[in-house]
């Protein structure tokens, strides 16, 4: 147990490691919000004492409920459990905690079994008066110390962890008083002196100082974006236009980011307001983009939304004035608390439960007495912050935006938020150069105007549309010419390329698949020449390949071709586009958050065909190559027992222990079983073999099904995730290709790129974008499997065996 528990958690201290445990130098802090944390890592490092002395801890959800909260209580309890802690779960909140009773209950491993998927929290959660009050906070104290409970992960808001801390602050004294009055007896006391508490963010405004994201958020998004494009189709048949009122109270993020996925007329949130004289800029901005051809309009505002006299703007306001001004027929939708319900994204399940471990990591880490902590994310990264740091810096944004500081609020707000608005600001300028005068278009970049290729290449992802269209458009927007090109190389030799318009890729963002039509084919040396003719035929100056595997690999056969054939001598880029999440240089590739749900949905699904008494195992086979990455993700959001991937060697003895374990779990009460396998796991141990070895252990106490998901994997319509990520990288895309043509003008005003920073990759690293040279990523390239070499999230592997409680030689992690 102890030697598991070193491999999975690392101390405190301002360690950064990679997936394998290599330290690496702390990078200057490109942290949104220079708050001082330490990286909690679940790799191999040297490592605590699992506790064994009684230590008790107790978790509550509390202020407005959160899509994850479940996630994060499971992995709370769970953890706990694992480590040798007792656990108890307090019913409602603080009420729970003032009241006592049956509302403060020890929890087992099954009690958080099933509830992963739910949405809300299972175990209640209230806004209670009495804890504001000290007395309220005494009977809390008493309800705590006579259980032994001295350790608290509070899952909430601002408020809720507001009120830890006031609670944490008094804990001496309530504990002097309570032993005074004869409540308590020294004992008790002494074994409770202090409390510690560590915070998880639970809300869906995503408000937070110290976390780029907190619980809830991205399946608000998710119930937004769904609206939208229900809106859409009915707008756009009655040429209407909407009025869309999301949640956030104070924040604008779920609104600045459901203009962004969206693809929003105009947004209005609180820490902007629209310069006096908004409304005619509004509607101009709207009667362009109709003169367009665009039959519906759609403005976001988010409930906090104000002036620039703090006076709020009203969806009632806005659709008076596109009635008024513009003669639209205009419909308000108020989306209210739909926006907190719904099922958890797969997203917020595994951001929670990484969040739940590393809270009472933290707890079992701390030797006496610590300062309160939260738990964040900071890209990928899940931190230990100084709680109140956070807190009070929350705090300041709302007395500035009280005091109309805006831009000192926007500050506050962390640099990811600045970026995601500045990339709106771009996009709600970039009118339709057919309708903006010359002065327009040109103003923002006096490069010289060039002629770009798009394609995609690989099999379909969702996200590629959203990106095509947004580079296609910001590309327009500065004057350049863009030729699209129809089924990757072989529509390239077919001449299947044409000029991309304005109008050419609306209402792409919402589509999932290749509107531009992708494959799989790639330049060989029999190709390369006419390749290279139909670049000089068509003076193609820049190239952008959106895709998986192939599209990388094929950026490379071009790259090393340039010194054959001027033709390639131009910027060449590549944007990661496919499920699989196997392309290096990048976190996220676009499309495997669409998948990764349609996964965890049908894993949802799969699992309440085994409920009533079904007694089923399913073992569900995922795409990805031999990219564990799907299977891995799908494990953790799905709440399933393993995840067979190609990266982590594993046996027959492995898969014999697995099922060994699995009839032991149903003989104790489990209902179902839920085992991942990705597709090039292993050549030998097949779906069926699987399945087969398993219905045979399992004979007498469970059945045994496959599950082969196959391409309904790349998923409908893509995530809201998906679509910003598309948004983004076409941002990052448009200034690369601008810039290297630019650099590289010979002096015949040829573009002539030859250096490797003229050839690279677009990533995703934490929360930067980088341009990687291909000749970089090509080191760090398994060709034959067609996998990076490191892949962050190989790391969290050990979190499934822990929540699917399997003993402790069951852990496996040989890599290999
Ligand atoms: N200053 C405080 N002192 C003591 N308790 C507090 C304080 N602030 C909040 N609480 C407790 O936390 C509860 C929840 O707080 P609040 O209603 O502000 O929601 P929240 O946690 O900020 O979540 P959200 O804003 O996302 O709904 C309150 O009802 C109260 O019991
Ligand atoms: O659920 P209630 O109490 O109506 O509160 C609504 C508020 O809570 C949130 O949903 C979460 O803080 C806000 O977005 C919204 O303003
Ligand atoms: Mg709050």
């Amino acid at each position: 147990m102890q030697q598991l528990i070193s491999r999975l958690l690392s101390p405190p201290g301002r360690r950064f490691l990679y997936s394998n445990g290599r330290e690496r130098e702390p990078e200057p802090s490109e942290s949104d919000h220079p708050l001082v944390g330490e990286q909690i890592s679940f790799t191999r490092a040297p490592s605590i004492t699992p506790r064994e002395d009684g230590r008790c801890l107790a978790v509550f959800t509390s202020g407005g409920d959160a899509q994850g909260m479940n996630s994060a209580l499971r992995a709370v309890v769970r953890m706990a459990i694992f480590s040798g802690v007792r656990v108890f779960a307090v019913r409602e909140g603080y009420k729970g905690l003032v009241e006592g009773g049956k509302h403060i209950e020890e929890f087992r491993w099954a009690s958080v079994s099933n509830i992963l998927h739910k949405g809300g929290t299972v175990v209640g959660t209230a806004r209670c008066k009495e804890f504001r009050e000290r007395e309220g906070r005494l009977k809390a104290a008493e309800n705590l110390v006579q259980r032994g409970i001295n350790n608290l992960v509070v899952i909430g808001g601002d408020g809720s962890l507001t009120g830890a801390n006031l609670f944490k602050k008094e804990w001496e004294g309530l504990l002097a008083e309570l032993e005074e009055a004869g409540r308590l007896t020294r004992s008790q006391v002494e074994k409770c002196k202090y409390l510690n508490i560590v915070g998880l963010v639970g809300s869906i405004d995503n408000d937070m100082c110290g976390t780029d994201m907190t619980i809830g958020t991205d399946s608000a998004l998710h119930r937004i974006i769904e609206a939208v494009d229900c809106l859409t189709s009915t707008a756009a048949s009655h040429q209407r236009s909407f009025v869309l009122e999301v949640m956030g109270r104070h924040c604008g993020y779920l609104a600045l980011m459901a203009g962004i996925a969206g693809c929003a007329d105009a947004v209005f949130i609180p820490e902007r307001p629209p310069n006096p004289g908004w409304e005619d800029s509004m509607c101009y901005q709207i009667a362009q983009c109709r003169d367009a051809g665009r039959r519906h309009s759609l403005v976001i505002v988010s409930e906090g939304a104000v002036d620039s006299e703090n006076r709020p703007i009203t969806s009632e306001q806005i659709r008076d004035i596109l009635q008024a001004k513009l003669g639209h027929d205009t419909r308000i939708t108020v989306l209210g608390h739909v926006q907190r319900g719904g099922k958890p994204s797969a997203y917020d399940r595994i951001i929670s439960a990484r969040m739940g471990a590393a809270a009472v990591i933290t707890l079992l880490n701390a030797e006496g007495e610590i300062p309160p902590k939260m738990i964040g994310v900071q890209g990928n990264v899940i931190m230990q912050l100084p709680l109140m740091d956070c807190v009070t810096k929350t705090r300041a944004i709302d007395t500035a935006m009280k005091t109309c500081e805006f831009k000192q609020a926007l500050e506050l707000r962390g640099r990811s938020f600045k970026r995601n608005m500045e990339l709106l600001r771009r996009l709600e300028s970039c009118r339709n150069p057919e309708c903006g005068s010359e002065e327009d278009i040109l103003s923002p970049t006096p490069v010289r105007r060039f002629k770009f290729a798009i394609m995609n290449v690989g099999a379909p992802a969702a996200g590629m549309n959203s990106c095509n269209r947004a580079c296609i458009r910001l590309l327009l927007y500065k004057g350049h010419t863009v030729l699209g090109v129809g089924n990757g190389f072989s529509g390239l030799l077919d001449d299947d390329i044409t000029e991309m318009s304005w109008d050419s890729v609306t209402n792409w963002a919402a589509e999932g698949g290749s509107n531009l039509g992708t494959n799989r084919i790639k330049p060989t040396a029999h190709t390369l020449p006419e390749i290279a003719a139909k670049f000089g035929e068509h003076h193609i100056e820049g190239l952008l390949i959106v895709g998986g595997f192939e599209a990388y690999h094929s950026l490379i056969i071009l790259e090393e071709n340039r010194k054959l054939y001027t033709a390639f001598r131009i910027p060449l880029l590549g944007v990661a586009a496919t499920i699989s999440n196997n392309v290096p240089g990048t976190e996220y590739s676009l499309g495997c958050d669409t998948a990764l749900n349609t996964i965890v949905s049908s894993c949802d699904i799969l699992r309440q065909s085994a409920q009533g008494n079904r007694k089923r195992v399913f073992v569900v086979e995922t795409m990805g190559g031999y990219c564990g990455y799907l299977a891995t993700m799908a494990a953790l959001a799905g709440g399933a027992d393993a995840a067979y991937i190609f990266e982590e060697k594993f046996t027959i003895s492995d898969i014999q222990r697995d099922a060994d374990y699995l009839v032991g779990k149903f003989k104790d009460g489990l209902e179902r079983g839920l085992l991942l396998r990705n597709e090039k796991c292993n050549e030998n141990f097949t779906t069926t073999f699987i399945t087969e070895l398993l219905s045979e252990q399992g004979k007498g106490v469970f059945i045994c099904r496959d599950s082969l998901l196959g391409h309904l994997q790349q998923g409908d319509a893509p995530t809201p995730y998906d679509r910003i990520l598309g948004v983004q990288y076409a941002a990052h895309t448009v200034d690369f290709l601008q810039k290297h043509a630019q650099e590289n003008l010979n002096s015949r005003d040829k573009v002539r790129a030859e250096n490797a920073e003229s050839a690279c990759m677009i990533g995703l690293q934490g929360t930067k974008f980088q341009a990687i040279p291909l000749q970089k990523l090509a080191k760090d390239t398994d060709f034959e499997h067609r996998i990076p070499t490191h892949q962050w999230w190989m790391s969290l592997r050990p979190l499934i065996a822990i929540f699917a409680k399997h003993k402790e030689h069951d852990f496996r992690g040989e890599t290999r």
